[in-house]
């Protein structure tokens, strides 16, 4: 049977690693949630981001605009947040109502402020191997790796899904580790003949069980970025994986859904925050603080 990768002590680990080094600064780092309308899953997941922030001594404030707001409304709100030398961090909850466009939204932030790492600017350095920061998920992946010692360095590593939240960003960060990377989606041909070469399987493509025992590589490492409610439950549904609970049989290593990767993601972003914080303005690209 695999050995399970929870995400909890891997998370525990990175936030009193923030709340140590957040101990040091002269002033608490500050976090602006931002979220348009009422999306449940956004208004638990920007809940949550505040909890955990208060927890580790982050000073954090959710700014709520309605559903209809207007794109000017949530530029003017980004701009101030800019402005503010109190706010370290800025994050926009995704998805945006669909008559928002997020590519000037995400625009919008500072890039040192970006703690989401979705700006082009932290995208661009990402892929050129600077420092900048890294999206959450992405990188509360490489974390995990990190805690529970699993290399990454000479290993054929397949991510399956190419968004720009997790998938793409993923690929870089892999690069920048030395992983030999591929990056499979919805229109690979044979997509099990491409999972099965991956000694390290990350699947972030959104699709109930996905991945099943035959398109893995006995003993490999499979990373589960997959959040699916099915409803097979009464009530709001469960939570399952991209990955079909069978492969515990064949890999060597796998993260649960829920309990994995999902706490790194907000970890990470308080990590982000109070690496933000650590930068002095305009320093963040030479400091190498964000690495
Ligand atoms: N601006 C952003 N928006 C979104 C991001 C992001 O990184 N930045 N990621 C996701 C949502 N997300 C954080 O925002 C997130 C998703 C899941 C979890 C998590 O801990 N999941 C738990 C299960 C929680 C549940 O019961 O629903 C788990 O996997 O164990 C945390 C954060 C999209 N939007």
């Amino acid at each position: 049977m695999a050995r399970p990768l929870p995400g909890a002590p891997a998370a525990q680990a990175l936030l009193a690693e923030a709340a140590r080094r957040a101990g040091r600064l002269a002033a608490p780092p500050g976090l602006a949630l931002v979220r348009v309308g009422d999306d449940p899953a956004s208004v638990a997941y920007v809940r949550g981001k505040a909890r955990k922030a208060a927890e580790v001594g982050l000073r954090s404030a959710v700014h709520a605009l309605p559903e209809a707001a207007p794109q000017a409304e949530l530029l003017a709100l980004l701009g101030t947040l800019n402005a503010d030398p109190a706010v370290h961090g800025i994050l926009v909850q995704l998805p945006l109502p669909p008559h928002l466009d997020p590519e000037p939204v995400l625009g919008a932030i500072l890039p040192e402020k970006d703690v989401d790492g979705l700006h082009p600017v932290n995208i661009g350095r990402l892929w050129a191997g600077q420092p900048g920061l890294r999206p959450c998920t992405p990188a509360g992946v490489m974390a995990l790796l990190a805690f529970y010692g699993l290399p990454v360095a000479g290993q054929r590593a397949v991510i399956v899904g190419r968004s720009a939240l997790v998938g793409r960003p993923l690929a870089a960060l892999l690069l920048n580790a030395n992983a030999t990377v591929t990056v499979a989606h919805s229109r690979t041909p044979d997509l099990g003949a491409v999972t099965r070469e991956a000694e390290l399987l990350i699947v972030a493509a959104g699709r109930a069980h996905l991945i099943t025992p035959d398109m893995v590589r006995p003993g490999a490492t499979v990373i589960d970025v997959g959040i699916n409610r099915v409803a097979d439950a009464p009530g709001q549904g469960r939570l399952t994986g991209d990955v079909h609970p069978d492969v515990a049989a064949v890999a060597g290593a796998l993260t649960p859904v829920p309990g994995g990767v999902g706490p790194m993601t907000v970890a990470q972003l308080l990590m982000n925050t109070v690496l933000a914080a650590e930068a002095p303005a305009g320093q963040e690209g030479r400091g190498g603080r964000f690495r």
